[in-house]
């Protein structure tokens, strides 16, 4: 494993990790950006957390290479946390466990994901939504270069799913950090992804979310699914919601009632299909009403 200066933040090639007799990840060529979020998916097992651990240096690889940039900073949010949410302990409490961090850093760091009149709440009062933006919180704190987040919308309903992969969109925009996430949410998390990998003991597929989604390989592991996540990407605005809700289509003056509720003016058409490459800061944030 080498640690030096490179371009990317992380640049893994050949990576494969060896344990109890069998290769759990091999081959995985990952390359990391600065201010990317790159997404990994595919199914139970498939080792999407054991290579968000060796690229973080916290599983060792047996084969292959790790490249990380000098001074590096991490924000980690493992899948399990070893915070037993049944111990009495406040969210300032459980913010400062691993970092140190003064009342007026933590206050603007709950604020940052929108919890901050949660501060003396209880851990486990918490709702699955509150809790992982908590756990989001507490990662920004090292102001990292790479936060990475292992399946960060567990305890999370649809629409709690949404706004917590707006909230991770934004951070990547205000704080300039890349985003490592591992998910099975295909359709909402790759909405808000530049690449995606797509793991089953190898990289399967990789490129932009479309690409991925209409990649053979993804629909074979996902199947029915990943024709939802296709749907999805494919769908692409080709009208305008007025304030006073009607629609309006492109180059005609026909208006249309909508029932979205939301408003895409300024939105080019196909916004929604990002292609891989350098992240589109500030970007507005794009939807999958399909
Ligand atoms: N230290 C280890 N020793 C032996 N096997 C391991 C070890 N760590 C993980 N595994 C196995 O490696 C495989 C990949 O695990 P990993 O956690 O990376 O998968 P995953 O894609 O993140 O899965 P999930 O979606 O279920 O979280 C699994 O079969 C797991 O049981």
């Amino acid at each position: 494993m080498r640690q030096e200066s490179t371009d990317a933040l992380i640049d893994m090639r050949g990576v494969g990790v060896f344990r109890a007799g069998r290769w759990l990840v091999s081959a995985v060529d990952l390359k990391i950006g600065r201010g990317e979020i790159i997404t990994l998916i595919g199914p139970n097992g498939s080792g999407k957390t054991t290579t968000a651990k060796a690229a973080i240096g916290v599983v060792r690889p047996d084969a292959g290479t790790v490249t990380r940039a000098a001074d590096l900073v991490v924000g980690y949010v493992p899948q399990k946390l070893a915070v037993d949410r049944s111990l009495p302990m406040t969210v300032t409490r459980m913010m400062t466990l691993t970092t140190k961090a003064d009342a007026s850093t933590i206050g603007a760091a709950l604020e940052r994901v929108g919890i901050a009149h949660l501060h003396k709440a209880q851990v486990h009062d918490l709702s699955g939504g509150e809790f992982q933006r908590a756990l989001l919180a507490r990662a920004m704190l090292r102001r990292p270069d790479l936060l990475v987040l292992d399946e960060p919308v567990q305890g999370v309903d649809f629409s709690g799913e949404v706004a917590l992969y707006e909230l991770i969109s934004e951070l990547r925009d205000s704080e300039g950090c890349a985003v490592l996430l591992i998910s099975h949410d295909l359709h909402v998390v790759m909405a808000r992804t530049d690449r995606v990998l797509c793991l089953n003991g190898h990289v399967c597929c990789a490129g932009s979310p479309s690409s991925v989604a209409a990649s053979p390989a993804y629909r074979q592991l996902f199947g029915a699914r990943a024709a939802e996540a296709l749907a999805v990407y494919r769908h692409h605005h080709d009208h305008t919601h007025l304030p006073d809700g009607r629609i309006a289509y492109p180059g005609t003056s026909d208006h249309d009632h909508g029932a979205c509720g939301h408003d895409h003016r300024g939105e080019p058409h196909g916004a929604a299909v990002k292609e891989a490459g350098a992240p589109a800061a500030g970007r507005k944030a794009e939807h999958d009403h399909a």
